[in-house]
């Protein structure tokens, strides 16, 4: 199996990740527990921005926090030169909570409340990406009210079906997001913006989904997109200064997966809006990506304790783990598949296949099908492999299972970035039936 960045096995036979025994990590921060790969990071993060760079393109790279927003995590990209794209009061929160600068946060979502609304206006965000009428016609009223101009991107449905999970596609014209590009919707919400006294139109948005394995689709969007240009330049005497293509970039999660480096995604997409930009006669735009998956997910692994097995005979081996669908549900939502292996005998050859288990009370709840590993017995340390985007950002507390701790590890050193929930915490927002009868 193909390593993700710096773990590799040590001379125990554990796996290392960041230059610890993962052995020790689960020691000291028990299981299931979440451990990112710092250095992982930084690399993706740096390999995006460096290819704008390179080339000279103005850019933003901003970090799609949804993927995994946590304070630190959102230093961390603030370290690293990233901008910021959150989709909810909350991830709002978290970033302002982590003292990330407000003009370099963009704000998705396509039913932004009146209090989330709000509260960008009032910490002055970098850029709204307005979805849809009632969202434009609210945020001029908000921005009326507080005495305030904002910038944003409109959100277009470019009507492409990429390759990826159905649940995951959101270029197609049949959306929950966006303003059709096509059926006249993107031009009238042009006019509108356009009209807005408190509003500074900075150009367009499009995300076409997500685990994207070739550029095809990310071109077709830009293509598409640079001919409305054109046709608004002329109608509307409106120029975009930002194009932006949204993340969606694949990673390997499995040997089968075979993704292209972030450079050439950048590339390609540099190259043809370029390309379109010098036919048309348009002004280069500045182009602004949203990785969220490529960024962290190949640097998380999730640790768990093996506890119990089952023997189904003749059909399957079932051994169950401490965690499930409760810290990683993607399996369970879209069959995502995973890779793991036994982080306390990494060194050991596979002598059987089986099947792994969450803890939870669903049948769905199997992290992974048909995996050959070492003979294992109880407590046992299995790593899986590529957890690192939407793993703990959707995680849950089904059956009131107490979601798993995050350690970034780096250089050597482990650092806790998310403290495990206790029993405690289940039901700190319960309140009893009846009021306690005072005597
Ligand atoms: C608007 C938008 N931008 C960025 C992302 C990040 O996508 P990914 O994690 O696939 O890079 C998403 C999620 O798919 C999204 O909906
Ligand atoms: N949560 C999804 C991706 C959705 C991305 C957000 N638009 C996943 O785990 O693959």
């Amino acid at each position: 199996m193909q390593f993700h960045g710096t773990a590799k096995v040590n001379r125990l036979g554990h796996l290392e990740i960041g230059g610890i025994d993962t052995v020790k990590l689960a020691e000291e921060f028990g299981t299931p527990l979440y451990v990112y790969d710092v250095a992982l990071i930084r690399e993706r993060a740096q390999s995006f921005r460096t290819t704008f760079d390179t080339l000279g393109v103005k850019a933003q790279v901003a970090y799609a926090s949804k993927a995994f927003s946590a304070v630190a995590m959102v230093q961390l990209a603030e370290e690293e030169g990233l901008s910021l794209d959150v989709v909810s009061g909350g991830e709002l929160h978290t970033a302002l909570a982590a003292g990330f600068p407000p003009e370099k946060i963009h704000f998705h979502g396509n039913n932004k409340s009146i209090e989330e609304i709000n509260l960008a206006i009032e910490k002055g965000i970098g850029c709204f990406v307005v979805d849809n009428f009632y969202e434009l016609e609210l945020l001029e009223e908000l921005c009326a009210a507080q005495g305030k101009k904002v910038s944003i991107l409109l959100r277009v449905t470019p009507g492409i079906e990429a390759h990826t999970h159905d649940y995951i596609l959101t270029g197609q014209e049949d959306s929950k997001f966006g303003f059709g590009l096509e059926n006249g919707q993107a031009d009238s919400a042009i006019a509108t913006a356009l009209k807005s006294g408190h509003i500074d139109l900075l150009g367009i948005h499009c995300h076409i989904g997500s685990q994207i394995f070739e550029t095809t689709g990310f071109l077709l969007a830009a293509k598409k997109i640079m001919a409305k240009l054109n046709d608004w330049k002329a109608a509307k005497k409106f120029e975009a200064r930002v194009l932006n293509l949204g993340g969606g970039f694949g990673i390997r999660y499995t040997s089968e997966d075979d993704p292209i480096p972030a450079s050439q995604y950048v590339e390609e997409i540099i190259a043809e809006v370029k390309n379109q930009a010098e036919a048309y006669g348009l002004k280069m735009p500045e182009i602004w990506i949203e990785p969220g998956r490529s960024m962290v997910g190949d640097a998380g692994t999730t640790l768990y304790k093996i506890g119990s097995r089952k023997e189904v005979p003749n059909v399957r081996q079932y051994v169950a783990v401490d965690g499930g669908m409760s810290d990683n549900i993607r399996p369970a939502l879209y069959q995502a598949k995973y890779e793991a292996i036994l982080a306390n005998k990494a060194l050991e050859q596979p002598e059987e296949t089986v099947s792994i288990a969450g803890k939870c009370c669903e049948s769905g709840d199997m992290l992974i099908w048909d995996l050959p590993l070492p003979k294992s017995s109880s407590n046992d340390l299995l790593a899986v492999f590529c957890t690192g985007a939407y793993g703990y950002s959707m995680a849950n507390n089904y059956n009131r299972i107490p979601r798993p701790p995050v350690v970034f590890v780096e250089n050597g050193e482990a650092r806790l970035v998310v403290k495990r929930e206790s029993f405690e915490d289940m039901i700190r927002l319960d309140l009893p039936l009846k009021e306690k009868v005072r005597n």
